[in-house]
């Protein structure tokens, strides 16, 4: 069965158009004017728009004593249901666990996934299984490694293993992925704030503010550097990271920044609210910050110093967030956004005027398809990508409310938020999944995308090292090995 979408504007990265788009077999067909098919979409008024790619989810992830709550079934869910059409995850081994091993936990999990997903594989410890399991990873398609520098205990790893762990990535052709916090500080000022009697949500911002982030962020990128590998910095949230990677590029580096819609939209005000539940839910690393660390992030995404909007997703319930009444560092990290990140960044992105709607397509599907490794694959209008696409009509409005989301928990962090600008169609691949907010998507119609290693960035990058790699100056009547 064939799918035409008619009367619409095509938007990209780079370009908008009027054209239809013929569908068959899950990708797209062909492009241009009169096409016909066994089924119409009508995208009068509309963007088509490649699906969104949410590159930073942690669905059914255990962390601080349980499970977050959306799994790959309620989360890809809401995903589609705001126009995302793929999700990357983060396997994540346990401590001394393999890596191979913490896959297949995974690719367990994914199984029930409604929309085509990838993952990303956490570095949380180190050691010679580790080094060994890497390449494995990458032959399994998964290029992306990804470094906790906070969670003290837990996640975290040190500069040492940093490191190593970055030169394997560099050697393996991935980019290395970096939670950017200084865990030892962060650890020290929680430690001081709850023996001060500061035990609420709002000691959680206290305890981890923009100084822990920017010094984070500096050293991750001296590390990649040093390294030889791209670096890829999550979920940036002020000015003081932002500035790191902003000065990095602007030397060359090879370094993306992440911003989350949470951070864009919300700021730290949330945490002084009289309502402990309010703040607690709300409670995620690193925490909202101010207007002026706001300000700084647009700036980024429109001057092209910030890539990529995410969510890291990672949702519990207001039962789980009461593991931490009494002491904020049991409040589990995490909020949600999986089905309010697009109609968010178009609400107060593009119809403020702050994006254009190119950009937003680029900021929230095409940047992160190429640093992945999986463009025009995924994040394309082209013929022969996967018809992963999401007619955008831009006058379509609601509130966003917990009462008739997908997400399985029982708040929103946007709640009360009216958006304008949600999918009239979303599809997955070829299969409309979306109709006007009517979801009739498939458990399990999701597939798994491998990447490969190695891309443009990562040559360019080895080339550059190799020709400026340190070499021994030879001289006359002296042995160069010293014997
Ligand atoms: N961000 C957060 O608070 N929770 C999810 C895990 C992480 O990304 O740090
Ligand atoms: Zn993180
Ligand atoms: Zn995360």
């Amino acid at each position: 069965m064939s799918t035409v979408i008619r009367n619409g504007t095509i938007v990209t990265a780079d370009l908008s158009w009027k054209a239809d788009v013929l569908i068959e077999g899950g990708r797209i067909a062909a492009i241009g004017e009169g096409l016909v098919g066994d089924e119409v979409l009508d995208a009068s008024g509309c963007y088509v728009m490649p699906g969104g790619i949410d590159p930073h989810t942690h669905l059914e992830m255990p962390f601080m004593g349980t499970y977050s709550a959306d799994d790959f079934e309620s989360g890809t869910r809401a995903a589609l249901a705001g126009g995302t059409t793929m999700v990357v995850d983060f396997a994540l081994p346990s401590p001394g666990q393999g890596l191979m091993d913490a896959l297949q936990m995974w690719d367990n999990k994914s199984g029930r996934a409604h929309c085509d997903y990838s993952f990303h594989m956490a570095v949380t410890w180190w050691g010679e299984q580790v080094f060994d399991e890497m390449a494995a990873v990458v032959d399994r398609g998964i290029t992306s490694f990804k470094h906790f520098m906070a969670y003290k205990g837990a996640l975290m790893v040190n500069d040492d293993e940093l490191f190593a762990s970055f030169r394997r990535v560099g050697d393996l052709g991935g980019i290395a992925l970096v939670h950017a916090e200084n865990g030892d500080v962060v650890a020290e000022l929680s430690a001081r704030l709850l023996a001060e009697g500061n035990v609420g949500p709002e000691a959680h911002a206290y305890s981890r503010p923009p100084q822990v982030e920017g010094e984070a962020t500096n050293r991750a990128i001296m590390v990649a550097d040093m390294a030889g590998v791209p670096l890829y910095v999550v979920h940036v949230s002020c000015e003081d990271s932002h500035e790191a990677i902003r000065r990095a590029r602007s030397q060359g580096k090879r370094v993306w920044g992440e911003p989350l819609i949470q951070h864009l939209t919300l700021d730290e005000s949330e945490y002084f609210h009289p309502d402990w539940d309010h703040a607690a839910r709300r409670v995620m690393s690193p925490p909202f910050r101010n207007k002026l660390h706001q300000d700084s992030l647009w700036a980024g995404l429109q001057s092209g110093s910030l890539s990529v909007v995410a969510t890291d997703h990672c949702a519990f319930t207001t039962e789980q967030k009461r593991y931490g009444v009494g002491d904020f560092t049991r409040i589990p990290n995490g909020t949600g956004g999986l089905e309010d990140r697009m109609p968010m960044l178009w609400t107060h992105g593009v119809a403020t005027g702050r994006l254009t709607p190119n950009e937003f397509v680029a900021v929230t599907s095409t940047n992160i398809a190429k640093i992945l490794g999986m463009y025009p694959k995924k994040g394309a209008v082209l013929v022969g990508s996967d018809a992963d696409l999401v007619v955008w009509d831009p006058e379509a409005e609601k509130t966003i409310s917990a009462g008739s989301q997908q997400s399985a928990i029982d708040y929103n962090v946007f709640e009360g938020q009216k958006v304008k600008g949600l999918p009239r169609f979303t599809l997955t691949r070829g299969v409309v999944a979306v109709t006007e907010g009517k979801l009739d998507s498939r458990e399990g119609h999701g597939e798994f995308v491998a990447r490969a290693p190695r891309g443009t960035v990562n040559r360019a990058l080895s080339a550059w090292k190799e020709l400026t790699a340190p070499r021994p100056v030879e001289r006359s009547g002296i042995p160069a090995s010293g014997v």
